[in-house]
């Protein structure tokens, strides 16, 4: 039920003993043949994320699944932020894994990603700071054990967030691929995406919220409803290369699902085109969120997601761009990430399928608008906003915010994000229609 999985025994009886030996060793064949199971994993345990129970989840749930399963682990517990990451860069044997494995959210996630990703761009002699690099794709699955806050990347590639789930889809060996954006500013590597990344609003959300995480998963609601009423708006310029070509669009019915065809069809494509066809689009303007979803990023607050229709490896971002409106209007938009309603049907709404794009804010444009601000030809409003940046006290709006990149700060604004088709691979298989577990727990329809 709701992707749930769980563990059962079959007795099989057989009364010829030699015919029991057969079947045994075939049983073992196929398993060690034909299923892409793993053996031996890298396990990392973040003690400190969500509410704290990723060490206690993993040994008591997780741990006895793996051995039942055969699968030897090395296991460790992180001592420090970015202690899994510079292990994966650095150290790890690799070579003797079959997955590396987090217990975490999706902050783990993300420093396993890192890790692996600039571990293998290293050893395949590719520029990780060069934005235009066709990067190597990472051999090791990833698993999720979800022990965080938000779990989205989870929750969108298995459906549900459980630990008991999570361990079967890496025992069975389950393979999903996915796209991966990479974030640079001035030609610098700045970070890996694979789910959101938010300036405006969820920027606004994740700053506030780290203050606040004594208070477990619930400091977002708390910042999420002290962001909604600050209300803040923010001045830049977005520009972005449509996704050309491909099947699918943000407006879709249908979803990404277990052996989604969309994914296929376009990871096929892109491989075989360039990506830079197509016509660079601009957008000016005042912006409540700037989003890119490069999946859904459903998750238990919001089951549909950001981007509903988005795809977990068709090679593109949903570019989400909400404009200045009115309070009311704000809450009738997120309102609808809960509903069956179309979170895009707003006038100040709009979504784009894109390949790659760019942010700049308004106070950082270009060095002859800097220009005019010091020869003392810029408006009084400008000279405000520079001011207020360092008088907090005086309450009017900010000139920045900040990216949120699955869960982390970004510290720099003005960002190049470009999508990497089916980079890496999680042990997942994305959600299964409903009609298939219905199926399969009736045997007489089987
Ligand atoms: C009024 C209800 C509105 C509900 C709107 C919900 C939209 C939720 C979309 C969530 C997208 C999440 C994308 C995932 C991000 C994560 O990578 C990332 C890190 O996860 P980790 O902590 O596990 O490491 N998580 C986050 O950045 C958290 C984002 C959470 C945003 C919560 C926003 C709540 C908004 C509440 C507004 C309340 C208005 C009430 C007015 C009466
Ligand atoms: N041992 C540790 N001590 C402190 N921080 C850690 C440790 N291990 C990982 N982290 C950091 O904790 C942060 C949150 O981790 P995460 O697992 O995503 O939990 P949550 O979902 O609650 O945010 C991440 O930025 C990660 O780098
Ligand atoms: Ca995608």
């Amino acid at each position: 039920r709701q992707h749930r999985w769980r563990c059962a025994e079959v007795t099989f009886t057989c009364p010829e003993g030699e015919l029991s030996v057969m079947l045994l060793l075939l049983l073992l064949l196929l398993l060690l043949f034909t299923a892409n199971r793993p053996k031996h994993l890298l396990i990392y345990i973040n003690p400190y994320g969500g509410k704290r129970q990723g060490k206690r989840i993993y040994e008591q749930k997780v741990a006895p699944l793996f051995a039942a399963a055969g699968v030897s682990t090395d296991v460790i517990v992180t001592e420090y932020a970015n202690h899994a990451r510079d292990h994966l860069r650095t150290e790890a044997e690799l070579k003797k894994y079959d997955g590396v494995v987090c217990v975490g959210g999706d902050g783990m996630f993300s420093e396993i990603i890192h890790g692996l990703i600039w571990r293998t761009q290293i050893d395949g002699a590719v520029d990780p700071n060069c934005p235009d690099e066709t990067l190597q794709t990472c051999s090791l699955r990833i698993g999720i054990i979800p022990a965080g806050s938000t779990d989205c990347i989870c929750f969108a590639t298995v459906g549900t967030n459980d630990p008991v789930t999570s361990a079967l889809h890496i025992i069975v060996g389950d393979s999903q691929p996915m796209d991966v954006c990479s974030v640079h500013h001035n030609n610098a590597f700045l970070r890996y995406s694979v789910s959101l990344l938010g300036y405006g609003f969820y920027g606004d959300v994740l700053t506030d919220s780290e203050r606040k995480r004594w208070m477990g998963p619930a400091r977002y609601d708390l910042s999420g409803l002290k962001m909604f009423l600050t209300h803040h708006y923010y001045e830049g310029t977005v520009s972005y290369l449509p996704a050309r070509g491909i099947i699918g669009t943000p407006r879709d019915a249908a979803r990404c699902r277990s052996g989604c065809v969309v994914c296929q069809h376009n990871g096929k494509l892109l491989t075989e085109r360039s990506e830079n066809d197509g016509e660079w689009r601009t957008i000016r303007g005042k912006f409540l969120a700037i989003n890119a979803a490069s999946m859904s990023c459903a998750c238990p607050r919001s089951p549909k997601g950001l981007s509903p229709a988005a795809h977990l490896a068709d090679g593109t971002t949903d570019l989400i761009l909400v404009r200045k409106c009115s309070r009311f209007d704000f809450l009738r938009h997120l309102l609808r990430h809960t509903s069956k309603d179309d979170q895009f049907d707003l006038t100040f709404v709009e979504v784009h399928r894109v390949r790659r794009f760019r942010f700049t804010p308004r106070h950082c444009q270009s060095d002859s608008d800097l220009e005019l601000d010091l020869l003392g030809n810029a408006s009084k409003r400008q000279i405000f906003s520079q001011i207020c940046r360092d008088h907090p006290a005086c309450g009017c709006a900010p000139a920045y915010s900040c990216w949120n990149c699955d869960g982390e700060i970004l510290t720099h604004t003005a960002i190049d994000v470009r999508v990497h088709c089916q980079l890496i691979k999680l042990f997942a298989r994305g959600i299964e229609e409903p009609a298939v577990f219905e199926d399969l727990a009736n045997p007489c329809a089987i």
